[in-house]
């Protein structure tokens, strides 16, 4: 055989060095946020510290409104565990006013004993209230549909009705259950009248609520306006008052729009895993996980099982009978898949030239696509040393277009690649 044999020793290294590039990339520092106190010359603090804002995962309520959610008290366990395991800090489950069954479901999640608290989604009504109590859960999630479309057509009251009946609600849980969480969110906010949703939210910060909640409940909103009103209720709310955000996707703007609602001072952000709900979804954990890592990489990794989203959208894609997405975010086939000759030869040398994230930190591995059409000299020569091949530069080239040529027309897959390049070496 004419090729010299790459050795061992060598291929390590080269192995190394992907890793520590990943290592690098993983650690990389952010640019500094000015009114962080914590912040020092030597550890600037990221753009937004992970710390400053909460997952509400809604798998287990808005989940259940998606098309195919239909979870039985199994299921619910499973997920509420993988959750909790991965360390999501909130879990919100569907109103107990549903059926027996999902109340006693709740009862059954909120006896597991997991570290993650339970919040239930409840009209603003005494009856929903009263049967949700009893449920243990750790906070009611409240919410009144505030914009003309759902005052006129899914509940019929106005503006001033609604602060009556959020001041009863409201009132009644402090007085009786005064350890329970509230949260009140105006449904509909983006399709509301300004003047309307800062009266609601006033009245309800004055009662006394943990968090005030902005819905974008057909997915219309536009980032810089998530911004913008985020910034307008923090105005009229007590500081201690928290601000959550739940977005639907239906303009693709769901993951921005949950962004921009943390770069605006929101405090919670609802998702769902693979992002289902109501028509196309809503904020995917997934998808916001990785927004929000590229500002605050080691924060994320403290406060979550990163690893094992894998796992969980896998447990949603089994359930709800659905392939995960092939581009879905971190996790879908592709995501991590480098095709093109000018990516690969980068990609070798540091795989953060093309990449935001490392997949080994969210659980995923990364393909390197070496035999296509749009290859290069750089890729085949790394797939050849991985093989124990080496060429020279003319060999090089000519079986680069030799692959090339033939990728016009077959597909070519690994086992044909080494085939081929072990063949041109001993022909
Ligand atoms: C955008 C969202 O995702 S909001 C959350 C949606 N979640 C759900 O709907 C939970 C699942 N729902 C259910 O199981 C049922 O709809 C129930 C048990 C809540 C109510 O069932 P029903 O009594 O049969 O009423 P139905 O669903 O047909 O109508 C909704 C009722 O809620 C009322 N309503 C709507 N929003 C609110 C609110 N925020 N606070 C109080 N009442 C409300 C409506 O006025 C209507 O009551 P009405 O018949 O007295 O006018
Ligand atoms: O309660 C909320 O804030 C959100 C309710 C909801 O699912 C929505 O408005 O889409
Ligand atoms: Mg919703």
């Amino acid at each position: 055989m004419s090729s010299n044999l790459l050795s061992i020793d060598i291929y390590l290294v080269f192995l190394i060095d992907i890793h520590q590039a990943d290592a690098q990339n993983t650690a990389r520092e952010a640019a500094p946020m000015t009114q962080d106190p914590t912040a020092t010359a030597e550890h600037p603090a990221p753009l937004i510290p992970a710390r400053s804002w909460a997952i509400i995962d809604s798998t287990l309520r808005e989940g259940e409104q998606f098309a195919r959610g239909n979870f039985k008290t199994d299921d619910k366990i499973e997920i509420a565990r993988a959750l909790d395991a991965f360390g999501a800090e909130f879990i919100e489950v569907t109103t107990p006013m549903v059926s027996a069954q999902t109340h006693a479901d709740i009862r059954r999640l909120t006896g597991l004993g997991l570290n993650a608290k339970f919040l239930t989604h409840v009209r603003c009504h005494m009856d929903d209230v009263q049967r949700a109590v009893d449920t243990g859960v750790d906070g009611l999630d409240l919410l009144f549909g505030t914009s003309s479309f759902l005052r006129e057509f899914s509940h019929g009251k106005n503006i001033g009705q609604i602060i009556d009946s959020a001041q009863q609600v409201i009132s009644w849980i402090k007085t009786n259950h005064p350890d329970l969480q509230i949260r009140f969110s105006a449904e509909d906010t983006f399709r509301s009248e300004e003047a309307d949703l800062m009266a609601v939210y006033k009245a309800v910060s004055d009662l006394g609520v943990h968090r005030v909640g902005l819905a974008d409940t057909v997915g219309v909103a536009t980032p810089r306006q998530v911004y913008t009103l985020v910034r307008e209720v923090r105005k009229v709310i007590h500081a201690e008052c928290g601000i959550e955000f739940h977005g639907h996707n239906d303009t693709g703007c769901a993951v921005s729009n949950a962004y921009e609602a943390v770069e605006a001072g929101a405090t919670h952000i609802d998702t769902t895993i693979l992002g289902i709900g109501e028509r196309n979804g809503i904020t995917p954990l997934g998808g916001f996980l990785a927004r929000m890592f590229t500002f605050d990489p080691q924060g994320l990794i403290d406060k979550y099982n990163l690893d094992l989203l894998p796992e969980l959208d896998r447990m949603i894609a089994r359930m709800v009978d659905l392939p995960i997405p092939w581009n879905n975010y971190l996790t879908g086939e592709f995501a991590y898949n480098h095709k093109a000759g000018m990516h690969l030869k980068a990609i070798y040398l540091n795989p953060g030239a093309y990449e935001a994230i490392p997949p080994g930190v969210f659980g995923v591995g990364r393909r390197i696509q070496a035999a296509s059409k749009v290859t290069g000299k750089h890729a085949i020569a790394y797939k050849a040393r991985e093989m124990g091949l080496h060429y020279g530069e003319d060999a090089l080239r000519r079986v680069t277009d030799h692959i090339k040529a033939l990728a016009e027309h077959d597909e070519l897959d690994d086992e044909h690649l080494e085939t081929l390049l072990r063949e041109w070496v001993s022909a």
